[in-house]
């Protein structure tokens, strides 16, 4: 994997250009990393190489915006580090990932600060979502601070009671903070007490196999747990994007939401579409535990839903939430479902997988393949378009995909070396990525992948991105926090100062200590800085 290939002058020749928006057969012309030109017929400058792409599409690279590397998880670590993860997505075509950081005992800014460690080690380029796993003045304050540092996504696990999970308390006053700072939050929709109790049945049932882990989390705890989070970012105004939507039940909320006209987006992942529940209940506990994720992959009509939400734009993008744990990790609940841990594979099978359950299929064009697995992530994570586009200016971020090569995706396939399960094992693909360059370096091409360690770049995500705007507007015209309501003023006011009326005027949301140290270290419960009424909440 070490050997390395610079980048210089590419001219890629006679290729199919595909962005989002448009289709068009053109050369792109790279320099120094950076995409400076396409057009059709472009001359090749002295000393540059040329790579022919005639009968070949020419895309923006994939980006991931869920991944888990090198994530401690379930008394374990998931085997796939910011190397051997990225290395395999560069081969797989993917070239820019969005990566969940863990705090360190709740503490964010030491997560934020072991994350940029373990990726300091990567060869591509890569940003960071952080988890808030308990709220606090703190959480708050340090929320902000790594805004400021270019972490402009939250996530609030709504599962994993008593290790991740939050109380709805929690949430909304994270999700209001969000709100405030321009950040996105992410949401693991679940109902994590319910699942524990479902857990506690089937194991006293006598369930203790991997077929456990579905039986566990049905459907309806998925889909109550998506519109819970719906309606608590609609309450303080905050936009909100669910990850990994996995049943049709959760689609369906989403699907309600958006037409009501809630900002909220759906993250499909690779899994939910390829993949089925039934494999749960093999007979060998290797493969059934291999496809042990949460929410979990489901049953008959789950996946065709997911496709079709995307087809019609009720989901928006594809995802892989990559957390590999290898077979002896997986033992680790041979005889207690629960002790499984939790996730599968996919970095590097992704773009051939979506390409052959949406396009293959038609479901999808080929720039409806762009948007779901490049573009829309790099629109609504705010790196749009640095990333995500073909066009002058933007980073040599691309993938030359051959339409007509069919492959075989498992194990033997693939390129990291610490997995040996992989859960599209044996699955035949139409379409295969033959080149990869990251930021205008060759790093895959004729079946060879040449990366280089601590070649990748932390990006910054600025907040505010594109689901923050309007939403001013669309708040004064509702009402809704932070515009209003006010206070109806009544006689006898000014001589009855209650408690709770002199936190407001000190500009203090709700009564608890907690809540009024948050509000003074610039965060907390109260969703406006800058409450144009006067009032807080
Ligand atoms: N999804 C999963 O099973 N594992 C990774 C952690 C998460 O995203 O919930
Ligand atoms: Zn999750
Ligand atoms: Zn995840």
């Amino acid at each position: 994997l070490d050997d390395w290939a610079d980048g210089g002058t590419i001219l890629i020749k006679g290729g199919t250009v595909v962005n989002h928006d448009q289709q068009f057969e053109a050369d792109v012309l790279i320099r120094d990393g950076i995409i400076v030109d396409v057009a059709p017929d472009i001359e090749a400058p002295p000393g540059c190489l040329v790579l022919p792409a005639a009968g070949l599409f020419v895309m923006p690279g994939g980006i991931d915006p869920h991944t888990h590397l090198d994530m401690p998880f379930m008394g374990t670590v998931t085997a796939d580090d910011f190397f051997t993860g990225q290395a395999a997505a560069l081969a797989g075509g993917t070239t820019f990932h969005i990566d969940f950081a863990l705090p360190i005992n709740h503490d964010i800014r030491a997560g934020f600060r072991e994350w940029q460690s373990k990726a300091s080690s990567g060869c591509m380029d890569y940003s960071l979502h952080m988890a808030v796993t308990q709220w606090g003045p703190r959480v708050a304050a340090d929320m902000g601070q790594l805004v400021a540092e270019g972490v402009s996504s939250f996530k609030f696990f709504m599962a994993y009671k008593g290790v991740l999970q939050v109380s709805d308390g929690e949430l909304l006053a994270g999700l209001s903070r969000c709100r405030q700072l321009g950040a996105l939050p992410l949401v693991h929709a679940e109902n994590g007490d319910a699942v524990a109790w479902m857990q506690e049945r089937l194991i006293s049932s006598g369930i203790r196999g991997p077929e456990g882990h579905p039986l566990s989390r049905p459907p309806a705890l998925e889909a109550e747990a998506t519109g819970r989070a719906i309606r608590l970012a609609g309450v303080v105004g905050a936009p909100l994007y669910v990850v990994h939507v996995m049943s049709g039940e959760a689609v369906e909320e989403i699907s309600r939401a958006r037409l009501s006209g809630s900002r909220v987006v759906g993250e499909a992942v690779v899994s939910g579409l390829a993949l089925r529940e039934a494999g749960c209940w093999d007979t060998n506990f290797t493969s059934a535990a291999a496809l042990v994720m949460s929410p979990p992959i489901r049953g008959p009509g789950h996946a065709e839903r997911i496709k079709a939400a995307l087809a019609a734009g009720v989901l928006q993008l594809v995802a892989t939430d990559h957390a590999v744990f290898n077979s002896s990790q997986k033992a680790a609940g041979r005889h207690d479902f629960r002790r499984i841990p939790n996730g599968v594979n996919g970095i590097e099978e992704r773009m051939h997988v979506t390409w052959q359950e949406m396009v293959v299929a038609g479901l999808a064009t080929p720039s409806d393949f762009v948007r779901l697995t490049s573009t829309a992530a790099a629109q609504l994570f705010n790196v749009y378009p640095r990333k995500g586009r073909l066009a002058a200016g933007s980073d040599a971020d691309v993938i030359l995909l051959d339409p007509r090569v069919t492959h075989t995706l498992g194990v033997g396939a693939a390129h990291s070396p610490r997995m040996d399960t992989n859960v599209y094992e044996g699955k035949v693909v139409q379409g295969k990525v033959v080149t990869t360059l990251s930021r205008g370096r060759l790093v895959w091409h004729e079946g060879r992948l040449r990366v280089r360690r601590g070649s990748g770049r932390f990006v910054r995500r600025p907040p505010f991105g594109p689901l923050f705007q309007g939403l001013d507007e669309q708040e004064r015209r509702a009402l809704t926090l932070p515009y209003g309501p006010t206070p109806v003023p009544r006689e006898g006011d000014q001589e009855a100062q209650l408690p709770e009326q002199q936190q407001q005027e000190e500009g203090v949301c709700g009564g608890g200590r907690e809540e009024v140290a948050a509000a003074a270290a610039g965060g907390g419960f109260c969703s406006a800085s800058g409450s144009q009424q006067g009032a807080t909440y």
